[in-house]
């Protein structure tokens, strides 16, 4: 590890995505790209920091702070990391960004596509490095399925694709404070989860990713329990007949096959599967060789398809690519991920403005 670059994270907050991601940056990796050091921690309370670091890193010496200002403030660190709830990320990244700090912000990056603007044109003007922390599309997963889906065509054309995110959660049973019902902190399914659905979609349907700037028609629709958005299916539809379907809900389990998403292509079809959508471990490509010519065109005809099954193996938690790409990124001088691009991150809100417009859900200040 002695040769590698090192990169000095402000981590803000001591939650439950903060914890998952330190855990990543210390882990000893024979393959790690950077040395990730944890330089300071900030948190609404100090005792709350001092706990976290000895469960989370406890092989290296952070300074703990009693607020996220003092990290942004801190000449020591070159990137913070935000893992504020939705409704702060756009307030978090202004005061990062107004002290000059790169920044790796959590999903769903803002709660709307106005909110990121203005924090992209600030980064912009302040020429700091900032991206949204969607860890699905650094996942080596994710991008082999873009490989074979775009470039080696695997499946033909794409021409449909389907993918839910659901998780069963008692809303009603959690304190009024918790990030899953206070409205003021981005509360609801979509900003949550349905983010991964549609980063799914996108997968399949937007290869073109940071360049496509056209959004697709979208029919939408939203249930809400007690004012808070609980289930959401969005039809997505391309120019040139794309379609798609993401749906999430937080009052259902996922199926017990795993399998969460489904390519559908002129020559075959992608199966993905995982965990959650969240944690992919695999996807199969049923690629057609033949058309056996049954009269029935309603069964399934697996014998006309050649299967291939493609396993990632687990690595941490699965933040170790998003934590060593973007390191790099801020090391070699670069303002954006490649990998996450701004453009992405505001097609994804653009999207999910629209969801909410039809689906009828509104936050504070909107
Ligand atoms: N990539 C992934 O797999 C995951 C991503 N996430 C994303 O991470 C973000 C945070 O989620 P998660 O870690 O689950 O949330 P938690 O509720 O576990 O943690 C949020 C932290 O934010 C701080 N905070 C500041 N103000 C508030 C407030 N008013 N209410 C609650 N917390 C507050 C607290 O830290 P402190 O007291 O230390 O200041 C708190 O611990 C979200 O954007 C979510 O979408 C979440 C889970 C998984
Ligand atoms: O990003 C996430 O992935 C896992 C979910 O359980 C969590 O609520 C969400 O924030």
């Amino acid at each position: 590890m002695a040769d590698l670059p090192t990169i000095r994270w402000g981590i803000v907050t001591t939650g439950l995505i903060a914890s998952w991601f330190v855990e990543d940056l210390v882990l000893n990796r024979p393959d790690a790209k950077v040395k990730h050091i944890i330089q300071s921690i900030g948190s609404s309370s100090l005792e709350k920091g001092q706990k976290f670091a000895k469960q989370y890193c406890p092989t290296q010496t952070p300074q703990l702070y009693d607020s996220y200002e003092k990290v942004y403030n801190d000449p020591n660190v070159d990137i913070v990391y935000i893992g504020t709830p939705h409704g702060y990320h756009y307030r978090d990244c202004l005061q990062a960004i107004a002290a000059g700090k790169n920044i790796l912000c959590e999903k769903s990056f803002a709660i709307n596509a106005k909110q990121a603007k203005e924090v992209f044109d600030a980064a912009k003007k302040k020429n700091v490095y900032i991206a949204e922390a969607m860890w699905l599309r650094h996942r080596p997963l994710y991008r082999k399925l873009q490989e074979l889906l775009h470039q080696d065509k695997v499946i033909g054309e794409v021409t449909r694709v389907y993918s839910d995110f659901a998780v069963e959660l008692d809303i009603p049973s959690l304190p009024s404070t918790s990030r899953y019902k206070d409205l003021s902190l981005g509360a609801g399914s979509l900003l949550d989860i349905g983010v991964y659905s549609l980063t799914w979609l996108a997968g399949g349907l937007e290869e073109r990713g940071s360049e496509n700037t056209e959004l697709p028609r979208i029919m939408a629709s939203q249930r809400h329990e007690d004012g808070i958005e609980v289930s959401t299916v969005a039809i997505l539809e391309y120019p040139d007949g794309r379609q798609g379907v993401s749906s999430c809900t937080t009052k259902a389990k996922g199926a017990p096959s795993r399998i969460f998403a489904v390519y559908h292509g002129t020559d075959g079809h992608i199966e993905v599967s995982g965990d959650a959508p969240s944690v992919p471990e695999s996807f199969t490509v049923w690629a057609r060789q033949k058309d056996s010519g049954s009269a029935d065109k309603v069964l399934f005809d697996k014998e006309d398809y050649e299967k291939k099954e493609y396993t990632f193996p687990k690595v941490g938690r699965g933040f170790v690519w998003e934590a060593d790409n973007t390191a790099l990124d801020v090391l070699e001088g670069r303002k954006e991920s490649k990998i996450v691009p701004w453009a992405t991150t505001m097609h994804v809100l653009e999207i999910m403005d629209e969801i909410r417009r039809q689906g009828g859900t509104v936050y504070p200040g909107e």
